[in-house]
């Protein structure tokens, strides 16, 4: 372990962190980073361990004891208070965040977001424990630039489109578009943890992830997850060049976004975290951070031109004829599906507070990414893929 000093060069005190949903894609980074760079230790909360398997066995790794995982679902765990209790901070990145499942399960998105995060809330403010939540770029919903007419001149300009913590609205579509459960669902619980701040002094930071993307983003249909399944885009065109499909481009693939590196995103955590012992604690306390990459635009389009170009480069096989095909978004998400246009994060608050800024470009993140999943993969979507023969 490298020792790592805090904002201020003192080296690091140790403490404990409560990490609910420590075995999703964001989780097993940040436990990675955790174990490899701090001497603090991980209370690892979820109802899954795979994606930090690695951490927690043999039990010759060098950071053992410090990452204790707790196989538990926050819905109905009565370990959970004593848990937050036991840490010094607790970090909440359990939720339902596939939009395939929000207007298709959306009381069950609903309660994840919103309900099941409750108990972490109070739990955090009872004991005066500190928060950090992670919330969504989704929040911002749409831009007010959608709503003028395409020719207008002023799309071009940034005051209709950059997303600021601190003065930009948030946009959704009506009830019946139920895509906006999950947007609305953490919009209210941001409401309520910034409420708690405010009358009852709980400590909290509340991060805003722009599309991080990198190795262990969801699953590959069929082969780590449920073969009808819809990850979010990187795994589903993942999942298509791995198989040799066209990408499906929803909607014409004209909805713009702005992709960062896991690791270039966990940094910012990194730091969000650090400032909690120090002797600075409002560079993070009491702020909504957007964390994104504002120089990583492409439209989904783009997107899957740019990685139909790169795995040709990781795998050696050349691309198909007609790389992608478009397909509705009814017919691809169903009823009530809504997109957002453009997300560009305004990065002065996350800059001034704590001095982070994103460094890999999207050609290059794709690259470590996609090589990431055909070594991952390609050999078992071969074998998934040979039909047995009938004797
Ligand atoms: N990846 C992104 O770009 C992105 C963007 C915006 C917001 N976020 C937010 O960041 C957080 C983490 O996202 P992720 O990409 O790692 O997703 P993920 O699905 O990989 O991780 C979420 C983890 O939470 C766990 N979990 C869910 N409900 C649980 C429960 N009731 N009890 C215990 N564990 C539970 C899941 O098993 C999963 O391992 C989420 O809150 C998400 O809304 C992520
Ligand atoms: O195969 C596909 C999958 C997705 N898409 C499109 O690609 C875009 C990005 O889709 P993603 O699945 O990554 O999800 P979104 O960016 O819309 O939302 C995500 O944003 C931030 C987080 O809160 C969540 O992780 C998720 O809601 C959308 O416009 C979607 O319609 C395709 O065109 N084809």
């Amino acid at each position: 372990m490298t020792t790592r000093i805090d904002l201020d060069g003192r080296p690091i005190k140790p403490m404990t962190i409560c990490m609910i949903g420590a075995g999703g894609f964001i989780g097993s980074h940040l436990c990675e980073k955790l174990m490899a760079e701090t001497p603090h230790k991980v209370l690892a909360l979820d109802v899954y361990s795979d994606k930090i398997k690695h951490l927690l066995e043999p039990d010759s790794l060098p950071w053992v004891g410090c990452i204790v995982f707790h196989r538990l679902n926050i819905k109905h765990d009565s370990r959970l208070e004593g848990l937050i209790k036991m840490a010094d901070l607790t970090i909440n990145l359990a939720a339902i965040c596939t939009p395939a499942d929000y207007n298709t399960r959306p009381l069950d998105t609903i309660y994840s977001n919103f309900i099941d995060a409750l108990p972490v809330v109070k739990y955090c403010s009872d004991n005066n424990k500190r928060l950090i939540h992670f919330s969504t770029c989704e929040v911002y919903g749409k831009t007010i630039g959608s709503f003028l007419p395409k020719d207008s001149p002023l799309r071009k300009d940034p005051a209709y489109y950059v997303l600021k913590e601190d003065t930009s609205p948030c946009i959704f579509g009506s009830i019946q578009k139920q895509r906006w459960s999950y947007a609305c669902a953490k919009q209210l619980i941001e409401r309520l943890i910034y409420a708690e701040g405010a009358e009852n002094g709980l400590d909290f930071t509340i991060v805003r992830p722009f599309n991080w993307i990198g190795p262990r983003m969801d699953f590959i249909p069929g082969i780590d997850g449920p073969i009808e399944g819809v990850p979010r885009v990187l795994a589903c065109f993942g999942n298509n060049l791995l198989r040799r499909e066209p990408l499906k481009l929803v909607d014409g693939g004209e909805s713009q976004r702005t992709f960062v590196y896991i690791k270039d995103a966990i940094e910012a955590v990194l730091l969000m975290i650090l400032s909690s012992v120090q002797e600075n604690p409002d560079r993070a306390n009491g702020h909504i951070f957007n964390v994104g990459n504002p120089n990583n635009e492409v439209t989904v389009r783009q997107l899957a031109e740019m990685m139909t170009k790169v795995y040709a480069k990781v795998s050696g096989e050349p691309s198909l004829e007609s790389p992608t095909i478009d397909v509705s978004s009814k017919e691809f998400y169903g009823e009530g599906y809504d997109d957002s246009d453009k997300r560009i994060p305004d990065m002065t608050i996350i800059n001034r507070q704590l001095g982070w800024n994103p460094k890999t470009s999207l050609w290059d993140l794709l690259e470590s990414t996609l090589t990431y999943q055909h070594r991952t993969y390609a050999e078992a979507i071969k074998k998934s893929m040979v039909k047995p023969i009938a004797s």
